[in-house]
């Protein structure tokens, strides 16, 4: 299904690094179908090259038309220059696939030719080693050959659900930009220990570990995460201390207005990329 697909990100930094690394280990795609391409930097270029023995190609090199997939894979202020080269370019055929944040399918559908072929995804850079938590939202004009070769290729990154659209900005929240809250969470957890003097190798296993073995409880069985916290938590013993900390200093809020916060920005990307009428803004 994908052993003959070349596959072209447009844009090179962390996000594409982590998916080409994911999709390279899984043997799916030969290495050598795989492009990365970015503006004009080919030192970041030949680095990926070395590491993942892809193609590394800079955007006036690249050559669109020998290309199966396209990752748009730039920050959304960047969409609309690579869009209106692209616009010039693509075939019919050709699928696109966009992990940029609160940039919606029909947003791109508008720009590019009629009748593109759109998948908005939003992975997150566990996809590096094979972890990401990765939503599709299918455009327009996706057919159902073309779902099934972008789950095949993304299941190479992580596991894959398919939602709404309109859910895309919470699960952004929730997924996309959720590795950064439990880095800083770990981050806490580790600075901690060690100011109480835990040796730095210990404590960054076993913030690492403990994270993992709570993220494994939850995956191997039905059991409610709250219900999970309470077989930990004996009363008047350490846990219900810790948890009792956690409530009074807005624990619970705190991890709620950070998804929030984030699913609004994903949504505010959207909005700036429409008109004072609400009307999509095409240059
Ligand atoms: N970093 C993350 O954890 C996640 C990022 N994303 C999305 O992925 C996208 C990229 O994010 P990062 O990789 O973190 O950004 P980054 O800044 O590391 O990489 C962006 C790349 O795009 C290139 N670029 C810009 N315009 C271009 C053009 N016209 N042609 C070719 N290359 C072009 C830049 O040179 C750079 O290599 C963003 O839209 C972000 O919303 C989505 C999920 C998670
Ligand atoms: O921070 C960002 O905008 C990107 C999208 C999701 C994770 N990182």
């Amino acid at each position: 299904m994908l052993k003959n697909k070349t596959i072209g990100f447009i844009g090179a930094g962390s996000m594409a690094e982590a998916m080409i690394s994911g999709i390279v280990s899984s043997d799916l795609v030969p290495s050598h179908q795989i492009i990365a391409s970015n503006r004009s930097n080919v030192k970041r270029l030949s680095e990926l090259e070395t590491c993942y023995g892809i193609k590394g190609l800079t955007k006036d090199q690249l050559a669109i038309n020998e290309l199966d997939i396209i990752v748009l894979a730039m920050k959304p202020k960047d969409i609309d220059v690579a869009l209106e080269s692209l616009q010039q370019q693509l075939q019919p055929h050709q699928l696109v696939l966009s992990v940029i944040a609160g940039i919606s399918t029909t947003y791109i559908e508008e720009k590019l030719r009629s009748n593109q072929p759109v998948i908005r995804v939003m992975p997150n850079t566990s996809s590096m080693i094979g972890e990401s938590a990765t939503a599709l939202s299918l455009g327009t004009y996706v057919t159902e050959e073309q779902t099934k070769i972008s789950q095949k290729l993304l299941c190479t990154i992580g596991k894959v659900y398919i939602i709404a659209e309109e859910h895309m900005d919470v699960f952004t929240g929730v997924a996309g930009s959720g590795p950064a809250y439990f880095y800083y969470l770990m981050e806490h957890m580790e600075r901690t220990a060690k100011e109480a003097g835990l040796d730095h190798a210990v404590c960054r296993d076993a913030v690492a570990q403990t994270i993992l073995g709570a993220a494994k409880m939850m995956l191997q069985n039905d059991e409610e995460p709250a219900s999970l916290r309470k077989r930990v938590t004996s009363p008047n013993g350490t846990t219900a201390a810790g948890i009792e900390a956690l409530r009074s200093y807005g624990g619970g809020k705190a991890i709620s207005e950070a998804i929030k916060g984030a699913a609004k920005r994903s949504e505010e990307i959207s909005m700036q990329m429409l008109d004072e009428n609400n009307n999509l803004v095409i240059n």
